[in-house]
């Protein structure tokens, strides 16, 4: 199956296995396709329809559209919680906006090695779900944690927005990703909630930040076009 290579401004599309690090210091062993929301999707990242699924597309988009309404429900339940004005967060988040719903695998390792490097999220929420092999940590006073993964459970992350937003009333948790030797190959799905481009974060705007962030994780480019075994 051939596969567009995702643009080094833009984060949609494919990633490779060594196209993005999430640690500056670390390389990652992950292979990602990340989608942008069905309003501003385009074909041609997509695989050609012969080669998947024909329904594939459309339910990824319906799937990131429920999980954004999802998102919603949570950032208004938050904006309860830390007695910010209603609409605080919520009015600041479109489903056209910048959210990214992503796709990851892990490939099978003989020795362990790092998946994903120490790093914290960049946007408002983010949702993991993980399947059941495990290799998540988050760090807790210096100290890697197994997040041990629940069947059917929704992980959700604080981003580095939203802590700047609320001056610090939550925290961007940093996590990793390790894979174990000799696990199966591992898969979760992470949908990343970003506020739109022109709100403002403290001294930034969220598109600055989130551009500052994506440029520093993508590695450069070489190759436009993929082969991706099935
Ligand atoms: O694969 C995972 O469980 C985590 C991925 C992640 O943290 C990310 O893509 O930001
Ligand atoms: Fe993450």
């Amino acid at each position: 199956m051939k596969l567009l290579n995702c643009p080094k401004s833009q984060n949609r599309g494919y990633t490779p296995l060594d196209g993005e690090k999430l640690n500056s210091n670390l390389e990652d062993c992950k292979e990602v396709f990340n989608i942008l929301s069905p309003e501003s999707d385009t074909e041609e990242y997509w695989p050609k329809t012969h080669e998947v699924h024909k329904d594939l597309r459309n339910s990824v988009q319906k799937f990131y559209k429920d999980l954004h309404k999802l998102a919603i429900v949570v950032i208004s339940h938050l904006e309860n919680a830390l007695s910010l004005p209603e609409g605080f967060l919520s009015n600041h988040h479109q489903s056209h906006g910048p959210s990214t719903l992503r796709f990851l695998k892990y490939p099978t390792q003989l020795v362990q090695k790092n998946g994903a490097g120490p790093h914290s999220d960049y946007g408002t929420i983010t949702f993991l779900i993980q399947d059941m092999i495990g290799g998540l940590q988050v760090n807790v006073d210096n100290n890697w944690v197994d997040v041990v993964p629940v069947q059917d459970a929704i992980l959700c992350n604080v981003g580095d927005l939203l802590a700047k937003w609320t001056e610090d009333a939550v925290n961007s948790i940093v996590h990793r990703v390790i894979i174990r030797a000799n696990k199966p190959e591992r898969y979760s799905i992470a949908f990343f909630i970003h506020p739109v481009d022109e709100t403002v974060i403290g001294d930034v705007t969220a598109g600055d930040y989130l551009m500052m962030k994506l440029t520093n994780s993508h590695k450069t480019r070489l190759q436009n076009v993929h082969e991706v075994s099935s």
